[in-house]
């Protein structure tokens, strides 16, 4: 690992050759997270083929930069959940995104929708859908939805295969600015809490940084490490998705500059030396043009890419086909493989409850 200083100096080099230097020096951070070590030296990236289920569009929070909460919000049915799931799985897809605004059932129009609907939260009616989806299809549930608590994180265990939510960044000074001010939920506290009773109840995780929502390079660079000591102590982090902001019409940042596609090759290379055993990610459709040089830089995986849905939390950046992504990555002499929601080492009864376990044995059994 590198030192805090190292990072920001990297961060704030603009000697091309130091910036160089520092992309051949990657050869010594072999920390790919991959079951058998092997992933960056067989030159391999991943990606998972899922259905982006926007649950509901509500949130409590009032993020700067975000699109996808809607005061006039939708509240899918279970029968529109299963149709996208059923569609998605005549795709071969095997993940389920679940995906949608933190605590929506404060809202009580929410919360009368759901009891009309028979269910006592928003979690029940969640559980109901991921119970639906394991029992009817070869998708596996991964629920990004914002703050759960222990025991809700604890039922819904049962029907993940791996859960997610974003870090964003470890500064408490960004809740008082455009991006987090009204936003309770991205109190950096809070979301390190969650992470890590993920982490006491065994569940595969994802997290990541937001970059360019009025950081600073040492708070960006703490969140790295922020993430790196949580994962010291648990060992649940699978991946961290390295998240570009993207300026869109309508937002309070609608008018902020987004990361330059240098900022966003220099925080990979420090990821990949800060962050050990953790996969790097980097979503293909904020990155169409850059993508391959941020390949070059150590990234080991595409996030989740969609035959069927958008990504409803950018849907003007459509998903690049995967022969597309395949050719990208073979130009680098990279193999594009298929990956689950949870990754290679996570594969075991110690993280998975016995059903997920289960229920990948079967889908691998088919696939073999
Ligand atoms: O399509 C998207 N997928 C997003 N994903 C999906 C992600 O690429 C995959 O679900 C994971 O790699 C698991 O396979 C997230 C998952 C998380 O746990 C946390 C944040 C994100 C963010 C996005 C996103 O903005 N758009
Ligand atoms: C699902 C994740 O998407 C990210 N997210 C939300 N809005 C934007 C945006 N404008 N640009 C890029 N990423 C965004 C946040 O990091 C959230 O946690
Ligand atoms: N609302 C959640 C969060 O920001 C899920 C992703 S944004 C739609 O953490
Ligand atoms: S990014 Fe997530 S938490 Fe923030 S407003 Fe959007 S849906 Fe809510």
């Amino acid at each position: 690992m590198i030192s805090r200083e190292n990072a920001l100096n990297i961060l704030n080099s603009t000697s091309s050759t130091e910036i160089l230097e520092n992309l051949l020096d990657l050869s010594k951070f072999d920390n790919t997270n991959n079951a058998d070590n092997t992933k960056n030296t067989n030159k391999v990236i991943t990606y998972s083929k899922n259905a982006f289920i926007p649950v509901c569009t509500w949130c409590r929070n009032i993020c700067g930069y975000c699109t996808f909460r809607e005061e006039n919000y939708t509240l899918l049915t279970k029968e529109q959940m299963k149709e996208t799931l059923r569609e998605s799985d005549k795709y071969n897809c095997h993940e389920a995104l679940f995906t949608f605004g933190e605590n929506v059932d404060e809202n009580p129009k929410i919360m009368e929708e759901l009891n009309k609907m028979g269910y006592g939260n928003i979690v029940e009616y969640l559980y109901d859908i991921e119970d639906w989806c394991l029992n009817n299809t070869d998708l596996l549930p991964h629920t990004n939805c914002g703050i759960l608590s222990y025991e809700d994180l604890k039922t819904l265990r049962e029907v993940n295969a791996s859960m997610g939510l974003m870090l964003e960044n470890s500064s408490s000074r960004l809740c008082n600015t455009v991006a987090h001010k009204d936003s309770m939920g991205k109190l950096p506290k809070t979301r390190i809490e969650m992470i890590e009773n993920a982490g006491k109840l065994k569940i595969p995780f994802t997290t990541g940084i937001l970059i360019g929502i009025g950081e600073t390079k040492e708070e960006l660079v703490d969140s790295l490490f922020e993430i790196n000591r949580i994962n010291e102590k648990y060992g649940n982090i699978q991946e961290v998705i390295i998240q570009n902001f993207r300026a869109k019409k309508g937002i309070a940042m609608e008018n902020y500059p987004e990361p330059t596609p240098l900022e966003v090759l220099k925080t990979i290379i420090i990821s990949r030396m800060i962050l050990k055993d953790i996969s790097v990610q980097v979503p293909p459709n904020l990155n169409k043009e850059t993508g391959q040089l941020l390949l070059l830089a150590g990234i080991d995986d595409w996030g989740g890419v969609s035959p069927v849905t958008k990504d409803f939390v950018n849907p003007e950046a459509p998903w690049p086909e995967i022969e597309e992504l395949n050719k990208f990555s073979a130009e680098l002499g990279y193999t594009l493989v298929e990956r689950l929601p949870v990754y290679a080492k996570y594969i075991n009864n110690d993280w998975l409850d016995e059903r997920i376990y289960h229920k990948i044995q079967e889908i691998k059994r088919i696939r073999n």
